[in-house]
C-alpha cells in the first residue's frame, strides 16, 4: 500500500468532529474516488494524506512506514504525495504561471535548467504550455485549476490528492482534465480524488470508497461499490445514471456506449 490510514480520529477546534476511526487504505497505481456528502470529512482525509494535518488519533503509513510530522519527514512526504485543492486560489500565489509551477521544483533544490524542464512538462501535460507567462490573477476559474494541478505535477509526486478536481468546470474542461489524468495514472501515478459525483466516481475510478460521517463505510473496486444501493442510500448517494438506467455492469454500458 503507497498510503495507508488506520483508525484515524480528528476533531477541528471547536470540537467539530471530522473524522471517527477512519481506515483507508490506497493501493499503488490506483484511481480511488472517496465518494461522500458534503461535510462527511472527505477533505480532512486528504489533508492528513500528505501531512498538512496530524490526527489526534491513529496513524498514516506511507509506503508501508509510519509516517513522521518532523520538518524533513513532511518535506519528504509533500514531495511523494502531492494536494490539489479544491480552491485553485488557496493554492496558486506567484505572479506569472510559470514562476507558480516553478516554485516547487526549486523548492526541492532543483536547479534552473531541470526547474524549467518539469515546468514545460507539467505546463503540457495539462494542455495549458500557452499560459506560461499569463498573470495567475488573471486565469478563468478552470485554467487556474490546471495551473495548480502542474504546480503539483512538476514535483512528480507518487501520489496526486485531488479534491474534487472537476467541480465548477464545463463539460469540455473535466473531459480534458480527466484525459490528463488518465495519462499520468497510465504512466503510474496513483491518483485519490474527492467527489460526490456517483456518475464521475464511476465513469473514472478503479476503486471507490463510500465515505461517511467521517469514516469509510465501504471500500471495493467501483463496479461492486456503485452497485450497492444500500451502502450508497447509507451514504445519501444515488446510483450513477447509467445503472440506474438499467444496465447491470460498468462493461455493459461502456459498450454500449461505443
Ligand atoms: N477549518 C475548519 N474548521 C472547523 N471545522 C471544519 C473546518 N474544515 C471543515 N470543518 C468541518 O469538518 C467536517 C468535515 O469537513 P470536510 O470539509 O472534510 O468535508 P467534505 O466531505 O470534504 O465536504 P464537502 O464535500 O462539502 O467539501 C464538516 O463538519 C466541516 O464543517
Amino acid at each position: 500500500m503507497i498510503l495507508d490510514a488506520q483508525a484515524l480520529n480528528y476533531a477541528y477546534p471547536g470540537g467539530i468532529k471530522a473524522l471517527d476511526g477512519l481506515d483507508l487504505a490506497v493501493a499503488r497505481g490506483r484511481r480511488l474516488a472517496v465518494l461522500g456528502p458534503n461535510g462527511a470529512g472527505k477533505s480532512t482525509l486528504l489533508l492528513h494524506l500528505n501531512g498538512s494535518l496530524k490526527p489526534s488519533g491513529g496513524r498514516v503509513l506511507l509506503d508501508g512506514a509510519e509516517a513522521a510530522y518532523s520538518r524533513a519527514a513532511l518535506a519528504d512526504w509533500r514531495k511523494r504525495v502531492g494536494l490539489v485543492m479544491q480552491e485553485p486560489d488557496d493554492q496558486l500565489f506567484a505572479a506569472t504561471v510559470a514562476e507558480d509551477v516553478s516554485f516547487g521544483p526549486l523548492n526541492l533544490g532543483l536547479d534552473e535548467t531541470e526547474t524549467r524542464q518539469r515546468v514545460a512538462e507539467a505546463l503540457d501535460a495539462l494542455g495549458i504550455g500557452d499560459l506560461a507567462d499569463r498573470a495567475t490573477h488573471m486565469l478563468s476559474f478552470g485554467q487556474k485549476k490546471r495551473v495548480a494541478i502542474a504546480g503539483a505535477l512538476a514535483m512528480r509526486p507518487e501520489v496526486l490528492l485531488l479534491d474534487e478536481p472537476v467541480a465548477g468546470l464545463d463539460h469540455q474542461g473535466a473531459r480534458r482534465l480527466l484525459d490528463a489524468l488518465a495519462t499520468l495514472s497510465e504512466a503510474g501515478t496513483t491518483l485519490v480524488f474527492t467527489t460526490h459525483d456517483v456518475d464521475l466516481a464511476w465513469a473514472f475510478a478503479d476503486e471507490v470508497a463510500l465515505f461517511n460521517r467521517g469514516r469509510v463505510t465501504r471500500h471495493g473496486t467501483a463496479a461492486e461499490v456503485l452497485a450497492d444501493r444500500a451502502a450508497l442510500a447509507e451514504a445519501g448517494l444515488e446510483p450513477p445514471l447509467l445503472l440506474e438506467l438499467g444496465f447491470k455492469t460498468r462493461e455493459e454500458a461502456l459498450a454500449a456506449r461505443r
